[in-house]
């Protein structure tokens, strides 16, 4: 196990071509704090067109898999640290939307598919940071999201309005700000039916054989083609992306290691 963040209440380590992100602040409900915030920036920020250090720990220690999930039992996080937010000036905070909504873009943009475990529900910021990653999975069915921004006076901060939209074609930019407005609750069942959440789990234990199957399969794949299909999320124009998978597939198509693949499978059918 290789560790990129060590901290009691937030960490991210490496673990059998998994990335885990997990909050486990059971005195906050998983608030995000400053100093969350804080380590965010610090691994998200990119210095002379290096890739940010989160990149490259996913790289390095060829993560295929990144997985965000809670250590608090009952909750997935309550979103903005309420009290910190209290106490501090803006100037202290000058940074902490902008840093946590920069890591929650970076979750859906590595080269590794993401994946946010809910076995509790999430408030607010806590929406936005699991609406983060490219998929959600519901453990039990005490999931749900509890859209509390305005309840403050704000709107959300962490990209969750335009994310919501995205992965939900069907909320429209007007949907979405009277969810935000009408500071609406999604439990399990819309959140399932809305496409929100892709799957769900009666125990961790059988949500865990599903991820490690995923790895196992990804591990399975070519290199390269694990990376020329995490190339297509560059590709915005669908003419061009139509392209790219013409171009992907000619390339590979009855090459050395699609050949031996289909003599290995066929072989194996034989022996029968
Ligand atoms: C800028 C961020 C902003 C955004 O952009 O969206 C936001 O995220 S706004 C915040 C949105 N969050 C909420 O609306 C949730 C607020 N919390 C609650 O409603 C409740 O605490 C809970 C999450 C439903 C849990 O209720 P319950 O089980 O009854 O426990 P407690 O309320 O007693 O909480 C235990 C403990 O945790 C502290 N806590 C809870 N939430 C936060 C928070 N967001 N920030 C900081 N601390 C939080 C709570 O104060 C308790 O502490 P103690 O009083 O010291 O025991």
């Amino acid at each position: 196990m290789i560790k990129l963040v060590d901290g009691e209440e937030f960490s991210i380590i490496a673990k059998n071509n998994i990335c885990f992100v997990t909050l486990n602040s059971a005195t906050t409900k998983n608030a995000i704090s400053l100093r969350m915030s804080s380590i965010m920036q610090s691994i998200t920020i990119e210095e002379n067109g290096n890739p940010s250090l989160f990149e490259k720990f996913i790289n390095e220690q060829n993560c295929l898999l990144i997985v965000v999930k809670s250590d608090v039992e009952g909750i997935f996080s309550s979103g903005g640290n309420l009290s910190e937010l209290e106490k501090n000036e803006p100037e202290a905070c000058k940074y902490y939307s902008s840093s946590i909504k920069a890591f929650c873009k970076l979750l859906h943009s590595t080269n590794a598919p993401s994946v946010t475990l809910l076995s509790g529900p999430s408030f607010g910021g806590g929406v936005e940071f699991a609406l983060a990653t490219d998929y959600r999975w519901g453990i039990g069915k005490s999931y749900d999201f509890h859209f509390t921004q305005t309840k403050f006076g704000i709107p959300t901060g962490w990209g969750g309005m335009l994310r919501l939209t995205e992965l939900c074609p069907q909320l429209s930019p007007r949907k979405v700000s009277s969810i935000i407005l009408g500071k609406l609750k999604f439990d399990n069942s819309q959140l399932l039916n809305l496409g929100l959440v892709d799957k769900e789990f009666n125990t961790k234990k059988a949500c865990q054989t599903a991820l490690d199957e995923w790895v196992h399969h990804i591990l399975d794949c070519p290199k390269y083609l694990i990376e020329e299909l995490m190339n297509r999320k560059n590709i915005e124009n669908l003419t061009d992306l139509e392209e790219y998978d013409t171009h992907i597939f000619n390339k590979y198509f009855l090459k050395d290691e699609h050949k031996i693949r289909i003599h290995k499978f066929l072989s194996s059918k034989k022996k029968k």
